[in-house]
């Protein structure tokens, strides 16, 4: 099998196969053999591991797992890719599945395993924020576009801080690894993307803490207490709860960590409805 990480070869194979790229499912495949590497070094893969992946296109990333030792479980949607899957896999220990990734069930994958995924733009968010509430994986590692890998590692008060880093410091302790270019990519994609390796606490989804941080960024130029008050918390019990919590009455919600609206939670207890 030529090395899928020339440009040349994935133009020559889709072509093969009668295949363009497909921009909406965000099918930039990784051509860079020493950013592959990369990977793979930072997935450490113990001989005979379980790996899930999903989005393999052509199969450069999960090739590169399974000659690393990895047995890999792969989600693709996009079964145009087929029969490409079947030549660059074969007789490599892969299962192949075809699906939507964000319609999948996970609660069969052991607790603790490891997820390795160069992930589609489109999906990346939700698919992310699933992953690490249904908490099936102890280790992480994902390329991703670099602004939603800012926002997963952002600090309160900075601008990419939200949902997405309350999520991510909610359950796991993150890494940037590093910043992979857009000549990494064929085609190339226009922005710069990030490998990112993120840990799980085992911290437990917590749907309650969840809501009321939604609540809390429903609008993110109102003050939290206004924001709480609109869904539908007493005015009175926001000011007790933001005094007993130890914060300022007029504070935003993008200034508090997640142990904030830990503390908030415990104060406020839910909405009246
Ligand atoms: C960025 S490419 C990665 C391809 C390959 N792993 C690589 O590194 O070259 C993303 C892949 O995810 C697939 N994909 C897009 N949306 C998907 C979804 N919802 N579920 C599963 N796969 C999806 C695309 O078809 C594409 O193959």
């Amino acid at each position: 099998m030529p090395s899928l990480t020339k440009p040349s070869t994935v133009r020559a194979l889709l072509e093969r196969y009668g295949l363009a790229a497909d921009r909406r499912l965000g099918q930039n495949f990784l051509v860079d053999a020493g950013l592959l590497d990369v990977i793979v070094r930072t997935a450490d893969v113990r001989p005979g591991q379980e790996v899930w992946e999903v989005g393999p296109g052509l199969g450069t990333l999960t090739r590169a797992l399974a000659l690393a030792g990895a047995r890999v479980h792969a989600i693709e949607k996009d079964t145009r890719l087929e029969p490409v899957l079947r030549e660059t896999l074969a007789g490599l220990p892969v299962e192949l599945s075809f699906a939507d990734a964000l319609d999948c069930d996970w609660s069969e994958v052991p607790p603790g395993s490891l997820f390795v995924s160069n992930l589609p733009y489109n999906v990346a968010t939700p698919l992310l924020s699933e992953l690490l509430r249904q908490g099936r994986f102890g280790r992480l590692v994902v390329l991703l576009q670099r602004e939603v890998a800012e926002r997963l590692a952002a600090a309160p008060g900075t601008p990419a801080y939200g949902l997405l880093s309350l999520r991510a410091a909610h359950h796991a302790r993150v890494r940037k690894v590093r910043d992979f270019p857009p000549e990494a990519f064929y085609p190339r994609p226009k922005v710069t993307s990030t490998l990112v390796e993120l840990e799980h606490t085992g911290a437990p989804d917590d749907p309650e803490l969840f809501r009321l941080i939604e609540a809390a960024f429903a609008a993110r130029r109102k003050t939290l207490r206004k924001n709480l008050e609109q869904a539908g918390w007493p005015r009175d019990r926001v000011l007790a709860a933001l005094a007993e919590a130890g914060l300022e009455p007029m504070v935003r919600a993008e200034r508090l960590g997640i142990e904030d609206f830990r503390k908030l939670h415990a104060a406020l207890g839910a909405p009246a409805s």
